[in-house]
This record gives structure tokens, sequence and C-alpha cells, in this order.
């Protein structure tokens, strides 16, 4: 921000919202949008903005909510022609528009009772939030009291952790981004968009055979869960690793070796997936994969059984499993997701993929990679040990932990949205959309 006038760049932010207020309203003379206004920058962005929609025909109403209003944002909009009350009642009761210019990036988490009335007295209306939704933790995630829960959340300069990690995320609704020119620091949370994902995907070299590829074995399933075996097999054998290998009872490995005719025994492995379906044998599922001295994913039942430390491997619990390692209680770790599996990232020395809404991927080092594809369709029986194959293959393709996990994540997300097309998916459509999506992302790689 040093580099630049202030009040440059309050200018961009202030032109990117009133354009996409002005998008979402389909025109501006005629429309009534109400701006609610705290005492800093973020009430400066919503004031400037209201004045540059004022000029473009839209009724403007500011209801100020402290004693302070940004000076020039507050002679803006009133040179435009934009009203200012003090009072919800002294508003007109049903504008188009309510947007949230309470607090940004500077405010403390939670409302005070003068925002709290006006936003319940205006329920229903559409809310576009100016950078974040107010009252949410911006650098956690993390929600404690009231906040705003907006339709769009217009947001500047760069995504914040509360854009990208719930439950906050989960208020921003769409998100859209204005480029306000700033030079940025690396950040602590990362999203992967489509063209990272094509860097990282691993593809066959001219002369690769299927032992260059990489192999990855599974270890999942018994006589109670079958299917677990199946389906993380399934998520294994997608192509993205030369060969699968299935170890277990002879009775479950028939049925693997029926369903996938690809898949072989016992042998050597650049990877074990470990523990999908495992009942009391995970155990001694995770005791045999790690004699091998290769990367695991160790996933469901074998979580459990997860001691000491994991370097190089991947443990990917939701929140309930990892609760339960961290001796918590499922709420708590859903209210403090990123702590959490920052923490268990930290303890484990390993990567820690936190499987929810909003997955996350942690690693030992603090660097986090929040998941921004998938649908909630995919709260389906079985998704879980389809994502647990799949990271396995791509960790045998050679790739680091990190890497593998946060690609795997993304693409199970983007497969499920891709299969689902807005209606229900199982596990086993899921894990058959997964080589095609890859296909339509390789394909656009130009
Ligand atoms: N950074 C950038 O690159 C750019 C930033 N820009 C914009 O600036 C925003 C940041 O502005 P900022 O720093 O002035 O802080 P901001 O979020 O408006 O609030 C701080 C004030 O609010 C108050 N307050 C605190 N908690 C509260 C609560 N819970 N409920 C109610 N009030 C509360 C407290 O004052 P108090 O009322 O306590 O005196 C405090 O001083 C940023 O989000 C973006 O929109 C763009 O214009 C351009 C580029
Ligand atoms: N509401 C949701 N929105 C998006 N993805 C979800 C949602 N609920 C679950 N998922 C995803 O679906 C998968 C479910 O995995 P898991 O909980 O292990 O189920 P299972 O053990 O039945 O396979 C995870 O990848 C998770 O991220
Ligand atoms: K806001």
């Amino acid at each position: 921000m040093a580099r630049l006038h202030d009040g440059a760049l309050m200018e961009r932010a202030a032109a990117g919202l009133a354009a996409a207020v002005l998008d979402l309203l389909g025109g501006g003379y005629g429309r009534r949008v109400l701006l609610l206004v705290g005492s800093g920058d973020n009430g400066g962005d919503g004031l400037l903005a209201g004045s540059m929609l004022a000029r473009r025909g839209v009724r403007v109403e500011a209801l100020l909510l402290s004693d302070h209003a940004h000076a020039a944002g507050l002679a803006a909009l009133r040179a435009a022609g934009g009203l200012t009350v003090r009072e919800v009642r002294d508003l007109h009761p049903r504008p188009d528009v309510v947007i949230d210019a309470i607090v940004g990036i500077g405010g403390r988490p939670g409302l005070r009772p003068a925002a709290v009335e006006a936003l319940e007295s205006f329920a229903g209306v559409p809310v576009v939030a100016v950078d974040v939704p107010s009252g949410v933790d911006v650098d956690t995630g993390e929600v404690d009291g009231p906040h705003v829960t907006a339709d769009l959340t217009v947001t500047f300069g760069t995504h914040k952790v509360a854009h990208l990690v719930d439950p906050a995320a989960s208020a921003c609704g769409a998100l859209h981004a204005v480029d306000i020119g700033l030079d940025l620091p690396e950040p602590a949370v990362e999203a992967l968009q489509p063209a990272d994902v094509r860097r990282l995907l691993p593809q066959p070299a001219l002369h690769a055979h299927k032992y260059t590829r990489g192999v990855v074995g599974v270890r999942a399933g018994s006589s109670t869960y079958p299917g677990a075996a199946l389906l993380a097999v399934a998520g294994a054998n997608t192509g993205l690793a030369g060969m699968v290998r299935y170890v277990g009872s002879e009775a479950v490995a028939s049925r693997v070796r029926e369903a996938h005719p690809e898949v072989v025994g016992e042998g050597r492995v650049q990877a074990w997936v470990v523990g999908p379906g495992g009942g009391n044998d995970a155990a001694a599922m995770l005791d045999a994969a790690r004699a091998d001295g290769v990367p695991l994913v160790v996933d469901a039942d074998a979580l459990a059984h997860v001691d000491g430390t994991l370097p190089g491997c991947v443990l990917t619990p939701h929140a309930g499993e990892l609760a339960g390692i961290l001796g918590l209680a499922r709420e708590e770790v859903e209210a403090r997701p990123l702590a959490h599996v920052r923490g268990a990232a930290d303890r484990f020395d390993c990567v820690v993929l936190l499987k929810g809404h909003r997955t996350l991927v942690a690693a030992p080092d603090g660097l986090v990679r929040a998941t921004s594809t998938g649908t909630p369709w995919l709260a389906t029986a079985g998704a879980g040990d389809v994502l647990a194959g799949l990271v396995g293959s791509l960790l045998a393709a050679g790739l680091p932990a990190f890497d593998a996990a946060s690609l795997g994540a993304w693409v199970h997300g983007a497969a499920g949205t891709r299969a689902s097309r807005g209606g229900p998916l199982t596990a086993t459509t899921l894990a058959g959309s997964i080589p095609l999506l890859m296909r339509d992302l390789l394909a656009r790689q130009g």
C-alpha cells in the first residue's frame, strides 16, 4: 500500500464495487441502494462507491453507524445527491440491495447492536459485502458473535483467509475480486487455480512405462466393508499412476479384481493407501504399510492408530476423525478448522487434509491450501474412500505430499461438480468422472 496514494487505491476499490453492484442490479437508474457505513476505510469504500452509483441514477441512502465516517467518502456521496441518515426508521423501507460497508480488514470480530438492528430490518434483501462480510474474523475464518451473511462479496487486491476458510467462507456468498494493483507478499493460505492444477498434474513422459509412472498400493476393506476397498481402488485406478496393487483378504481381493481387472496383488509400491473400511484390521494394515518406508495416505479406520510422526505422509480425516485424533469435540474442529488442521500437521510432522465443504490441506511448515472446488452432493458414502485412493496415486506418481493432497482435493471436488451437474451423485460415478475431468482440464492447455 505504501507505493500508491491511499486515495488511488480506494478509488479503484470503489469503482470495482460500484461496477459489481450495477451488474447485480442489472442497471442504475431508479434502483435503490442502502449503504451500512462504519467508521473506517471500509465505510469509505462504500460511501465512494455510493457516490458513483448515485451519479448513475441510483437512489443511494447511507445509514451512518458511527459518529465518524470517512470524510472524503461522505463529501463525495453528498455531492452526488446521496442521502445520509443516522436512524433505521428514517430509511426507505425497501432497498434493492444492502451494501455492507460496516468493517473490513481493520474490524474486530462481531457486530455492534446498531448494525445488527439494521441488518435485521432488511432481512431478505440481497447483501453485497465490501471486502469481507462484517463481523467475521478476517485472518482465521472463525466466527464469534453476529456477522453479515452476504450474497456477494467484492474484495480488493487479494482474497483474504476469511474468503477461503469456513465458517467465514460460507458467509461470503459469491466472490468477486477487484485488482487494485497491490504488490502482494507470499500468502499464508492459497487456493489452486486450473492453471496450477495443469502444471502439477503428473503426465507420462514420452518413453514412460508403467513402473516409471509409479505403483500405488491399497490396503483397505474388510468382510464388513468390502465396498470401501472397491472405492479406494477406484480412486487409485484412474490412470494417474502406472499400476495399482491391492492387498487384503482373498474374498475382498477377488471382488476387487472382478471390478478392476487391471489391479494386481502384493509387490513393490511407491505409496500406500491405508484404512478405508479396514475395521479391526486397520492397525495391522497401517503397520504393514509403514514397514515399507514409502509415503502413506492414512484414512478412516487407520487414523485412530497413528502415533508419533509420519514425515512425507498424508492424513485424510474429516472433522469428526480429526477431533478423535486430537481429543476434541467435532464442533471445536468445525469452529476453528484452520487452527486445528495446522496444529495436526505440526504435531504429526506430515500433511493433513481436513475434509469438508472447504477441504483444507496443511503442511508441517504452516502453509495451507484451501479447496475451492466441490459440491455438497459429495457428502455421500464412499466419496472419502475415492479421495484417499486418488491422493495415493498422486503420491505414487512422485508428487510431494502437500501437492498430492491439495491437487487430489481439487480434482476430487471438480470431478464431483462435473459428475453431479447440480444433481445427486454416488461415489462410483464420482470415481468414473475423474479421468474425464482431467481430460477436459488438459484439453484447455492451449
Ligand atoms: N488494505 C488495502 O489495500 C485497501 C483497503 N481498503 C479498504 O479499507 C478497509 C480497511 O479499513 P480500515 O483499516 O480503516 O478498517 P475498517 O475495516 O474499515 O474498520 C476499522 C474501524 O471500524 C471500527 N470497528 C472495529 N471493529 C468493529 C466492529 N466489530 N463493529 C463496528 N465497528 C468496528 C473501529 O473504529 P471505532 O468505531 O472503534 O472507533 C475501527 O477503527 C479494507 O477492508 C478495504 O475495504 C480499500 O479502500 C483500498 C485498499
Ligand atoms: N457439504 C459438502 N460440500 C462439499 N464437499 C463435501 C461436503 N461434505 C463432504 N464433502 C466431501 O465429500 C467427501 C466425504 O468424505 P468422507 O467424509 O470421508 O465420507 P466417506 O467416509 O463416506 O467416504 C470429502 O472429500 C469431503 O470433502
Ligand atoms: K464489510
